[in-house]
């Protein structure tokens, strides 16, 4: 368990980290998220003790990270993975990190075997791939077998069945009763990965909680209709709260009703139906909305789409 109580840190003038508080708990996967510079990469530095909080404090299992005794063995982490030049292979690097914190060469080559390293193994860490290099960072992060895993971007470079590995792992570590806190920007990842999210932007907390309610409290979840009586339908789905646009000739989708009532209304009215799909938005959608105002670097130019028309937004009954 990671427990964060008004955890602040400045740099000079800047503040990355703003007076946070939050619970990462145990048996879960929870995902960190924010725009760049949000203070994530920050937060995780001040966990695992490379970092000294301005003010407030983080444990981890109960305690400050610098306090336990073989703190390997309580927390992994993988922070900012970056090339590791080294002249050293895989295994000696991590026997080297192994023999420093009493863990045995039977266990390296456990998380060598876990990673996908063993064809590699032998060779010099310097010429690895950013993908192997994450999947050495990640080996160096479970050679203690911690309780509590911290991932900064552990995906970042790997490919698809890499990100698939890690994604399997984590819910197998999770399930396990361990920790799992882990970052990334790849929102159609973190859905699928995480169970808890916690977002963040300029260094404050905007929102904690389970992924889907996390998504419903920001967005609106629609309806699409298909019927070839889509224009008539309109009027009969029109009420307060309702938005109905047409997206194409014999298609629409609505915000405001749910496919039961609009089941029941079309039913009413004899109109046919052809779909009724109930429409989630994705992660990506709520936190764009999220951190619509905490983006520090934004870009602009083409690629942005033209909404649909909207063809009724109306007051009234029929609900
Ligand atoms: N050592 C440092 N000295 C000065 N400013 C720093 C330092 N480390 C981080 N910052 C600043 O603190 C803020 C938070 O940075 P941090 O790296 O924690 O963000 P992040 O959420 O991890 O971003 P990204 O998604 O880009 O990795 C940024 O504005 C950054 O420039």
């Amino acid at each position: 368990m990671i427990e964060a109580h008004g955890l602040t840190k400045k740099y000079g003038d800047k503040t990355a980290v703003n007076d946070i508080s939050f619970t990462v708990n145990p048996g879960r996967v929870t995902g960190f998220l924010g725009p760049n510079g949000a203070g994530k990469s920050t937060t995780m530095r001040m966990i695992v003790g490379l970092d000294r909080p301005t003010h407030g404090s983080v444990t981890v299992n109960g305690k400050p990270y610098v306090q336990h005794k073989a703190p390997l063995r309580e927390v992994g982490a993988l922070l900012e993975a970056k090339a590791v030049h080294s002249g050293r292979s895989a295994t000696n690097h991590l026997r080297g990190l192994a023999a420093t914190h009493g863990i045995s060469k039977a266990r390296v080559q456990e998380v060598i075997d876990m990673t996908g390293l063993a064809a590699v193994a032998g060779k010099r860490v310097g010429g690895f791939s950013l993908g192997m290099g994450q999947r050495l960072g990640i080996a160096a992060a479970m050679l203690g077998d911690p309780r509590t895993l911290i991932l900064d971007e552990p995906v970042n470079g790997l490919d698809p069945e890499g990100v698939k590995w890690v994604r399997t792992m984590v819910r197998y570590l999770a399930d396990e009763g361990r920790t799992v806190f882990l970052s990334s920007h790849l929102m159609s990842e973190m859905a699928i990965t995480a169970d808890e999210l916690i977002v963040i932007g300029r260094g404050r907390i905007i929102t904690a909680g389970a992924v889907q309610d996390v998504i419903d409290a920001v967005t609106k979840s629609s309806v699409r209709v298909r019927s070839p009586q889509a224009e008539d339908l309109v009027s009969r789905l029109q009420g307060a709260d309702v938005t109905v646009t047409s997206v194409e000739p014999s298609l629409l989708e609505v915000h405001g009703l749910s496919a039961q009532q609009i089941g029941e209304a079309a039913a009413a009215g004899g109109f046919v139906l052809h779909e009724l799909t109930p429409l989630r938005a994705s992660l990506e959608e709520a936190y764009m909305t999220l951190t619509a105002d905490d983006v520090e670097y934004h870009s602009h130019g083409a690629g942005e789409e033209t909404a649909p028309a909207v063809v009724a937004e109306t007051e009234g009954a029929n609900r």
